[in-house]
């Protein structure tokens, strides 16, 4: 069987060593000959590239392990670039939250304000990486989960279309593995799902088992009643407060359209009051990942560093993670598998902007993906769509163009922003905290 070498891009992620265990268990599926990591950040890498090689070592010791700075040397001789860079790290996540806050507004990484800020800050870390591959391993394939997925997509349409990056979000993952408990079924393959919307933003319109019998009544009915919230789910990477409140409110966004079933994140769009109500301008989102998931991961990392074993480690596989697998597998060895991608949608939503990045079901081979047609949809989310892909493509062009302009226009446009004047007035200290990062508009 014909083996692979991996590159991690983000090798400093909090979620690298979980990956790279989610990898090591799937050897049988996707063999890995080598694997690499690169990050612009070399001290952040190193803590978590020791520990890994201690894990590679222990677990799967035929493959060859390097951790790297240098873009020659990580992307030389590669198959597939796994990227999941945040320019910035979590010290720009806390202020994309905390400034449109201070103004009454959405504070969050990837929607609104936040998602803006960030967008601008990601593309040239992520078209960097595609160019890094070009040079270096033209024939490889770069699976991208770096946010904003949505505005990143955009940005590759634009700038480098014909380049082999597929973008893949987890959310849907996330929210079908609850489904699957609700259901007792036994894994998401027993469903076969039809999904629309752009990412984060999205709507399951049918789903049923492997025989073809619809399990929407019985998902709808369970969804009107708690949401995605699953009384003692084996989910153990949702456990902080504010994933339990998401997966209650899934319960409102239902009632919004009860002909489908809500991506989590429509509250940021649906609700923006009630989300800004109950956010906390002095501890956001940043603040309880920094206190939690980054302490433990890098805890742990130091830990097996010392021991120099993982023995007795508190690192977990990442269960969710295996979608990667799947989606490499499914270019390697052409599996047609049936997966939710951000892709051109070029008809594929028969009544929607034919440019716009939208994610949907896609068969995968070898030549990438292959968008299944969801036809026409109905005039809520069609309007709701349109809103937010304008936003999205008014920052990319601005991004582009430099201009005050149209990131205003872009800011004005999202539906978590109240006014023109509220937008001019944050987007202004975005631009003051985001200056080392963000081209200069004029
Ligand atoms: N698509 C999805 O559904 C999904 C799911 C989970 C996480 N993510 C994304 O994965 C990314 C990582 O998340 P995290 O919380 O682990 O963040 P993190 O800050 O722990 O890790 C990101 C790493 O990227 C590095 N980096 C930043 N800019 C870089 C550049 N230009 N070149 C190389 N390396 C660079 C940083 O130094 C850091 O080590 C984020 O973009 C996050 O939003 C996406
Ligand atoms: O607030 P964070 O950093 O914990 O999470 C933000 C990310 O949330 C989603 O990713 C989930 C994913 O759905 C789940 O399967 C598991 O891997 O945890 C992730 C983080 O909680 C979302 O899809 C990402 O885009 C966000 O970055
Ligand atoms: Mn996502």
């Amino acid at each position: 069987m014909r083996k692979f070498s991996v590159l991690i891009a983000g090798g400093g992620s909090t979620y690298t060593p979980g990956i790279v265990m989610m990898l090591l268990e799937n050897q049988d599926k996707f063999p890995i000959r080598t694997l690499k990591f690169y990050d612009n950040d070399p001290e952040r890498q190193d803590i978590i590239a020791k520990a890994c090689e201690i894990i590679v070592k222990e677990k799967a010791p035929e493959i060859e392990f390097l951790a790297t700075t240098d873009p020659e040397a990580a992307f030389t001789d590669v198959d597939f670039v796994m990227a999941h860079i945040r320019v910035g790290k979590y010290k720009m996540r806390e202020l994309d939250e905390k400034i449109p806050l201070q103004h009454g507004v959405v504070g969050q990484e990837t929607c609104g304000p936040g998602g803006i800020a960030y967008g601008m800050r990601s593309i040239s870390g992520v078209l960097e990486l595609v160019d890094y591959m070009e040079r270096y391993s033209p024939n490889a394939w770069m699976l991208n989960y770096s946010n904003p997925a949505a505005i990143v997509a955009e940005a590759t349409r634009r700038l480098c279309p014909n380049s082999k990056i597929l973008n893949i979000c987890d959310m849907p993952v996330a929210i079908e593995s609850r489904l699957v408990e609700v259901l007792g079924l036994q894994s998401r393959k027993d469903m076969n799902v039809r999904y629309y919307g752009l990412n984060h933003f999205g709507w399951w319109t049918d789903i049923r088992d492997n025989e073809g019998n619809d399990l929407m009544p019985q998902l709808k009915k369970y969804v009107a009643e708690n949401g995605y919230a699953v009384e003692g789910s084996v989910d153990n990477q949702h456990v902080d407060p504010s994933w339990d409140v998401t997966y209650r409110k899934a319960k409102d966004l239902y009632a919004l359209d009860p002909e489908t079933l809500p991506n989590t994140y429509l509250k940021y769009y649906y609700y923006p009051d009630y989300v800004v109500e109950h956010s906390d301008k002095n501890f956001t989102r940043a603040n309880e990942v920094m206190a939690g998931r980054e302490t433990q991961v890098f805890t742990a990392c130091r830990q097996i560093v010392s021991n120099q074993t993982m023995e007795g480690s508190e690192l977990e596989v990442d269960e969710h993670a295996t979608y990667i697998v799947d989606l490499a597998r499914a270019l390697a060895y052409n599996t047609y598998e049936r997966m939710l991608l951000i892709v051109k949608n070029n008809g594929a939503i028969r009544n929607f902007d034919h440019t716009a990045m939208v994610e949907i079901p896609c068969l995968v081979g070898a030549n990438g993906p292959e968008p299944l047609v969801m036809g026409d949809i109905p005039q809520f989310q069609k309007g709701l769509m349109e809103q937010q892909v304008s936003v999205e493509k008014l920052v990319v062009e601005a991004w582009i163009e430099h201009s005050y302009q149209k990131l205003w226009q872009a800011m004005t446009l999202s539906r978590t922003v109240p006014s023109a004047k509220v937008a001019k007035e944050l987007m202004d200290d975005l631009i003051e905290a985001n200056k080392e990062y963000w081209p200069e508009l004029h």
